[in-house]
Formats: structure tokens, sequence, C-alpha cells
């Protein structure tokens, strides 16, 4: 299958603000990040604001909504304050995520088969105020068929195990996950969605990925941030778009 067109790149600076807060000062500021990846040719910037404000604050978020020409991609969990937040500032997309206040990170995937009922509530008023609504979610084909039937526009693959399992050199685990994600993504295009994916990704794991004809944009942050220590955010940026592009250019 030929991809469905041009590969996007959402930038995620959650991190930017992390380093920030470790001091309790206002440097560096994520928006200057953010228009620095703008101008570095990201396709979209994206930040989660956690409930605990651990890095993303709502001062941050009014910055962004304010301040961006490329699309804002809202990550929060599916509380009604969030949804206050996202009906006040009317992001271009807000992406539904599962938040445990103990945890590291993002783990796993949104219920969404759990929680349908609620959640086609709240994505129709997300999308009443003109915001693309995506779900975070595992490769699982009940999460995904149940995305579409809450009128959900968009998926984004969670490639969180696939990116550990790599690191971990697990080879016929990581193959095994992708496939999981490979069997995801076609399963939701043919359901009308959109697909996404992220988290975790880094030069060396996402040429699979982003092979993946049907997704239309990845998301990724901590990797490139950090990365931006050595390269530079604009430097960071382009040899992913580099490499991205290669893994595209194949199929
Ligand atoms: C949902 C997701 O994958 C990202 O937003 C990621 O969670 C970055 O934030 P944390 O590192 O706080 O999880
Ligand atoms: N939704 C995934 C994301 O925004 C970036 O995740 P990560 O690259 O910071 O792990």
């Amino acid at each position: 299958m030929k991809p469905l067109g041009r590969l996007r790149l959402g930038v995620n600076i959650d991190h930017v603000a992390t380093v920030r807060n470790a001091r309790g000062s206002a440097w560096p500021d994520p928006l200057r990040a953010a228009l620095l990846a703008e101008a570095s040719g990201a396709d979209g910037i994206t930040a989660h604001l956690r409930e605990d404000r651990r890095h993303i604050r709502d001062s941050d978020i009014e910055a962004l909504a304010a301040g961006l020409r490329i699309p804002l991609n809202f990550e929060c969990a599916a509380t009604d304050e969030m949804k206050a937040i996202a009906l006040r500032l009317r992001p271009h997309a807000v992406c539904l995520v599962p938040e445990k206040r103990e945890e590291r990170t993002t783990e796993g995937g949104l219920d969404v088969a759990g929680d349908a009922a609620r959640l086609t509530d709240y994505v129709a008023e997300l999308r009443a105020a003109g915001c693309r609504v995506s779900m975070f979610i595992g490769h699982d084909p009940r999460q995904i068929e149940a995305s579409a039937a809450i009128g959900a526009a968009v998926v984004e693959l969670h490639t969180g195990l696939y990116s550990e399992l790599h690191a971990e050199d697990r080879h016929a685990e990581t193959e095994a996950e992708l496939h999981g994600l490979q069997k995801g993504a076609a399963l939701a295009h043919s359901l009308g969605l959109e697909v996404h994916a992220g988290h975790g990704l880094t030069y060396d794991n996402v040429a699979p990925i982003a092979a993946m004809p049907q997704v239309m944009e990845l998301n990724i942050g901590h990797f490139l941030i950090g990365e931006a220590i050595y390269r530079g955010l604009d430097g960071a940026l382009d040899e992913m778009r580099r490499r991205m592009d290669q893994a595209r250019e194949g199929l």
C-alpha cells in the first residue's frame, strides 16, 4: 500500500517545562521552544497538561494556543477540568490520554471501550467546539472499534511498548508488537479513522513506525528535547524528519 500522504511531525515540548520546573524559574520557556520547532519545520506542537501539572502548566497551554501558527495538539485526561480548558481555548486537536498520578510516563492506552457512553458525550462537545478529537490507545481492536464508534476522528497508537522492547533488543517481541501496531493501523484506517502514533520514538526505532502507510502523524517529544542538547532543536528535528522521509521513500 502506498502512504496515504506526507507524514507530519508533531513535536511534544512537555520536557522543556520539566527542565524549567526543576529550578522553579521561568527558563527554558516551552513557547519559545515551540516557536523554534515551528520555524524548524515541525508540523504541529503537542503539549500534555497533566492533572498534577508536573511539566506543562495552564499558562503554557494558554501561551501556546495564542502564540502558535501551526496546530496545537492538546493532550489531557478526559476530565471535566480539562474539557473546560479545551472548550475555552479551542485547540486544533485534543488527544485524550489515560493518566495515573503515580506513573512516570503514560502507561498503556485509554480504555475507550470501557468508558464509551461517557466518552461519546465528551467527544461530541469537543467536536462541536471545532476540535479534532483523538484517542491515545493501544492496538487492541476493541479499543480501535470503540474509538470509531464514539465519534473520534483520530487514534494515536501508543508506541511505548514497542520502543521499550526495541531498546532492550528483544527482537522477536519487538516484531510482534510492531505487527500488532501495523494491524491496528490498518483496522483504524478501514474504519475511517486518521492514524497517528507516538511515545518513546527515537532515531533508532522510528523507521518501522514511519513506514506504516496509514500513519499520518508522529508525535515525538522526550527524545527530541534531549537530542536538542547536542544538535540544537532545529538539528534534532532535521535528523528526525530525514529518517521519517527515508522510511517512507521505499513504500
Ligand atoms: C501521552 C504521551 O505519550 C505524552 O504526552 C507523554 O506522556 C509525555 O508526557 P509524560 O512524559 O509526562 O508522560
Ligand atoms: N503522544 C506521544 C507524545 O506526544 C510524545 O511522547 P514522547 O516522545 O515524549 O515519549
